[in-house]
């Protein structure tokens, strides 16, 4: 199981991370979020991943320009992108040799949402509607319309129903932020060493 924690804006957090063996760990540059990081701070963070584990900016509604500035000076893997994408957006992104996780809504998703921007080496995030928020995806539309394509679930996931949710939807990772927070933006390593444990115990 594939498992990403989102949000870190400390180095203790971020060593918690890799201590509990993450497959990634993201850092958010969505200028409205509590857990809001400048890119050259968030690159002190990624200095200490080892080269194994991927280093994931989030962005929402972000232009592609911002996208890359932000990538290049953070010093990112991988870019997961919320809200709308420029045209062009993710083959740039590609082309800079970035991977891409494109998120959407569950229910948008089901929808039809977005579904012609999905080239072959992007991820696909499917969350909650507010992203960051604590709330869950959609379970009818995970069931209508799961995708075909490797896919990382989102969206109210704690450690107390990551394993259940993941015998539910079958995705191939997980992605949590609230469900490993103390109060709203702040890191609990107890909480994130059990979803951790929760989620590859699945
Ligand atoms: O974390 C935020 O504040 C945020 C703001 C704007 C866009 C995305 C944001 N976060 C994305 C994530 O942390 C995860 O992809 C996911 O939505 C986590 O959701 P949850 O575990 O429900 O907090």
């Amino acid at each position: 199981m594939f498992v990403k924690v989102c949000g870190i804006t400390t180095p203790e957090m971020l060593d918690v991370c890799v201590d509990a063996s993450v497959d990634a760990v993201g850092v958010v540059f969505a200028p409205r979020s509590v857990r809001y990081i400048e890119p050259g701070d968030a690159r002190m963070l990624g200095e200490r991943l080892p080269r194994s584990v991927e280093f994931v900016g989030v962005f929402q509604d972000a232009p592609t320009d911002t996208v890359l500035e932000a990538a290049h000076v953070a010093g990112l893997t991988t870019v997961q992108l919320h809200g709308v994408v420029e045209p062009g957006g993710i083959e740039a992104a590609e082309a800079a040799g970035l991977r891409v996780i494109r998120a959407l809504g569950a229910a948008e998703y089901a929808a039809g949402a977005a579904h012609d921007s999905l080239l072959p080496a992007v991820r696909l995030l499917l969350d909650g509607p507010d992203p960051g928020s604590g709330e869950a995806a959609d379970p009818a539309s995970l069931l209508s319309r799961p995708p075909e394509r490797s896919w990382l679930l989102a969206g109210g996931l704690t450690p107390d129903n990551v394993a259940e949710r993941i015998r539910a939807y079958s995705p191939y990772g997980v992605d949590v932020s609230s469900g490993v927070e103390s109060s709203r933006g702040v890191k609990s390593e107890d909480l994130i060493r059990a979803f951790v444990a929760a989620a590859c115990s699945a």
